[in-house]
């Protein structure tokens, strides 16, 4: 007769003489009563057959709703081919195929998920939030207004794939557990005139709301988040750059908060650029710190990488001024200048002194004047780096330094085979979604991805083991250094400038380590007890604690 219950052995944290050590234990999983599934389902079977029917859909936006239905339906089987199949399904659930599921979102939309939270709501913030039915489980919310989905622009509620997908790499990439997670989107109306009018948009119909509005309804949210969701990390991402900016000074010392396209991206590139420095100056016999960084786009992301990529220059032993002056910013008007005229404020850091003529518009002509050894966008100006420009970069520097990464692909300041076949097989190559690895005479090069998404599972793990009451600067440059650090010998030896995500759980365990270690440092840790362990007592810890399917 069967079971009503099969026992699975599982390992468990236990302390011995104040270490922590894993103990074999096993534990109860229930089993559907008889007949109520086949007589022969085999879990790694199965595993097979879900991967056959992803692989037969035709489209990738079939293929996302197939994983979404899977995830609703056998959680654990979902984050189980995930993980066994990173880079296939990671283009999926997140970049590049997320953009199009939040572009349809109103459209393809089957039943609720995450939590909504709208202008409506007003004064009223705490009684919605209590709905959510895991309240004491919380731990980690991305929570988007929707007002910048990737490089797509305003898409008010449609941005709620956006914080799925973010939370589902928590899962996979991290271990958090998938009931801790809430997807939070905030509709505060859209400007965006094409939804305006879809009769099938899920959102409220109206212009987005003044700017005063949105600052008190921010308030009481984030307020209103602390006290229903004590132990809960926030994660700010694809506001539009004026209110990430605004959202993250004014909550980053009050909760533990960050933003995700500010910081998150700064580390991850801080990361690839120092991995992809080293290889560029080996070829140019240049010393690190004679680097020289042109961003296309000074948005959210673009001030965010370059405020972290001074960290780069300053452990080369540069000064904050010398690090700054390391650095040229290009916007829709071109170079960045005092003389320019007025700017926005989060430009100005940047802005040239030493530049006072006509403005200059076109980027050959601006990669003349700087003559950089790296090239990075953020921009989401499709094929911006054209063929002239990626030769010239290529006549500057025996190995150019070249990472569009805007999302998603098709927004790609350029594709992995131009670069490749423009700069004769010697770029360096990063970019936001991922590109396909490329022969080049006889020889298969391997293109980085410069994604956020190597930073925030680790960063987020981290920070929710330490218990932080807010996330400091340290911390984040603690999640870069890991993940340069976290590079395999083998990796190092094929020049990649990324680890394979494949190792997505190692990666972000030795990311955790470096973040808690920091949060230590500066006294953020409410999770004390953590102090006392020792390095490998902490990282047997960081991974006894994540979630495995
Ligand atoms: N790889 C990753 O991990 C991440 C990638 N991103 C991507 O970065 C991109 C930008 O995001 P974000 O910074 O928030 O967006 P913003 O819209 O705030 O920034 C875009 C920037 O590009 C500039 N720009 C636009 N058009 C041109 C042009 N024709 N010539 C020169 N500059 C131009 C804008 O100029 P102006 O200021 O004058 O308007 C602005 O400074 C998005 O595609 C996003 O997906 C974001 C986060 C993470
Ligand atoms: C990756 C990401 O966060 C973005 O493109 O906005
Ligand atoms: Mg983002």
């Amino acid at each position: 007769m069967l079971k009503t219950v099969v026992r699975r052995r599982v390992l468990t944290p236990v302390w011995v003489n104040g270490v922590q050590k894993l103990k074999i234990t096993s534990q109860s999983v229930p089993r559907p009563p008889r007949g109520l599934v086949p007589p022969v389902l085999d879990e790694s079977v199965h595993h097979v057959r879900c991967i056959q029917q992803l692989r037969s859909k035709d489209n990738d936006i079939e293929k996302y709703i197939y994983l979404s239905q899977l995830k609703d339906a056998e959680h654990r089987t979902f984050y189980k081919i995930c993980l066994d199949n990173m880079s296939e399904i990671t283009p999926i659930i997140y970049t590049p195929t997320v953009g199009d599921a939040c572009l349809q979102f109103s459209h393809i939309y089957r039943r609720p998920e995450g939590l909504y939270v709208s202008i409506k709501d007003k004064g009223s913030i705490g009684k919605v939030l209590r709905n959510w039915p895991r309240i004491d489980d919380a731990r980690i919310s991305v929570v988007t207004d929707g007002s910048r989905i990737l490089g797509l622009g305003d898409l008010g509620v449609n941005g709620m794939p956006i914080a799925i997908g973010k939370l589902s790499l928590y899962v996979a990439g991290a271990g958090i557990r998938p009931s801790s997670t809430i997807p939070i989107c905030l509709d505060l109306g859209t400007n965006n005139p094409k939804f305006l009018e879809d009769p099938l948009y899920l959102g409220l119909r109206h212009p987005r709301v003044s700017k005063e509005e949105m600052t008190e309804f921010m308030e009481e949210f984030m307020h209103e988040m602390s006290v229903v969701f004590p132990k809960l990390l926030v994660q700010f991402e694809d506001f539009s750059t004026d209110k990430a900016f605004a959202h993250l000074s004014a909550f980053r010392e009050r909760y533990p908060v960050f933003n995700d396209d500010i910081q998150g991206t700064g580390a991850v590139v801080l990361s690839g650029f120092m991995n992809a420095a080293r290889l560029s100056s080996a070829a140019s016999g240049r010393p690190l710190s004679d680097h020289r960084i042109l961003f296309l786009g000074a948005g959210s992301a673009g001030v965010g990488v370059a405020m972290q990529l001074m960290s780069f220059f300053k452990l080369q032993g540069l000064s904050t001024e010398e690090a700054r002056r390391r650095i040229w910013l290009i916007d829709s008007q071109g170079l960045i200048y005092n003389d320019r005229g007025p700017m926005a404020e989060h430009k100005k850091y940047f802005s040239r002194a030493d530049y006072s003529g006509p403005p200059i518009m076109s980027l050959a002509d601006i990669v003349q004047h700087v003559k950089p050894t790296a090239l990075l966008g953020l921009s989401t100006l499709k094929s911006a780096f054209n063929q002239s420009v990626i030769e010239l970069m290529s006549a500057l520097n025996p190995r150019p330094i070249i990472f569009p990464l805007s999302n998603p692909v098709r927004l790609s300041e350029c594709e992995y085979d131009e670069a490749v076949q423009w700069s004769n097989g010697k770029v360096i190559f990063a970019s936001g979604s991922p590109f396909p690895s490329q022969e080049y005479q006889g020889h298969m090069l391997h293109p980085g991805q410069g994604n956020n998404m190597y930073i925030f599972p680790g960063l987020g793990l981290g920070a929710i083991l330490a218990r932080v009451s807010s996330v400091t600067d340290s911390m984040v440059e603690a999640s870069s250094l890991g993940l340069a650090d976290s590079l395999t010998e083998e990796e190092h030896n094929e020049n990649l400038i990324y680890p394979r995500i494949e190792r997505i759980r190692d990666i972000s365990a030795q990311i955790a380590h470096g973040v808690i270690r920091a949060a230590q440092k500066a006294g953020v840790d409410q999770a004390t007890y953590l102090r006392n362990l020792s390095d490998a007592a902490l990282m047997e810890y960081i991974r006894s604690k994540m979630w495995k399917p």
